[in-house]
């Protein structure tokens, strides 16, 4: 059985692994995120998410590796991790009242194969005011989140509607990536405890 590495840094992706009972270590990658001139975003992510799932296959070729990218798209726009407070604040008021799509993409390195996939989810903001906007930037949420928020964090209560992945969102879709493991030979519910208590 081949082990399972996870190529990201994201405390996120890690517990959301872990949720589904998969055994895993980590390894982030260090990948250049400089979008390409005229990229689409969701090509831009399944990029990323296949660089870094490469990058660490290349070093454990006997691995599974796991590579993911979420960037929030605004129009067409890929809204990445904020610079700054200031950028966040201004993030949270291109997004307020308005839909927006969170792309992920996930992909899987094994046996020099990589497949990979993109989920978009729609997130739809409520109208957010000065001060929450204020507040929420003085936090520090924002800062390490594509789009400047975290639907998981304080900043659930900004989002009035989902149409999608909830978990794509926090960072790895999780139906998706079992299925991409599922499909290289490692079935997640196989891996689940048995419990002798009824
Ligand atoms: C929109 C949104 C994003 N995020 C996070 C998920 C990702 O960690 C981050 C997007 O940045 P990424 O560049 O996708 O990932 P990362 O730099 O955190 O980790 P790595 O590249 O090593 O895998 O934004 C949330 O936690 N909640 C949210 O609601």
């Amino acid at each position: 059985m081949s082990s399972i590495i996870l190529a990201s840094a994201s405390p996120r992706r890690s517990e959301l692994l872990q949720q589904i009972g998969v055994s895993f270590t980590v390894q982030p990658a260090d990948v250049d995120e400089t979008p390409l001139k005229d990229e689409r975003p969701e090509h831009y992510v399944e990029r990323l998410a296949r660089e870094k799932a490469l990058a660490v296959a290349a070093i454990h070729p006997d691995a599974m590796v796991l590579g993911s990218d979420t960037s929030v798209v605004l129009d067409g726009c890929v809204l990445g991790k904020p610079r700054d407070r200031a950028d966040a604040r201004r993030m949270l008021s291109e997004l307020s009242g308005r839909s927006h799509q969170v792309m992920t993409a996930v992909a899987l390195a094994h046996q020099s194969e990589c497949r990979s996939l993109v989920v978009t989810t729609d997130v739809e903001f409520r109208v957010l005011s000065d001060g929450e906007m204020d507040a929420y930037t003085a936090t520090a949420e924002p800062m390490d989140k594509a789009g400047g928020y975290g639907i998981q964090g304080h900043g659930g209560i900004f989002v009035r509607e989902l149409r999608g992945s909830y978990s794509a969102v926090v960072g790895l879709p999780l139906q998706e990536t079992a299925s991409l493991l599922e499909q290289a030979g490692y079935p997640v519910w196989t891996h689940w405890p048995i419990s002798l208590e009824n």
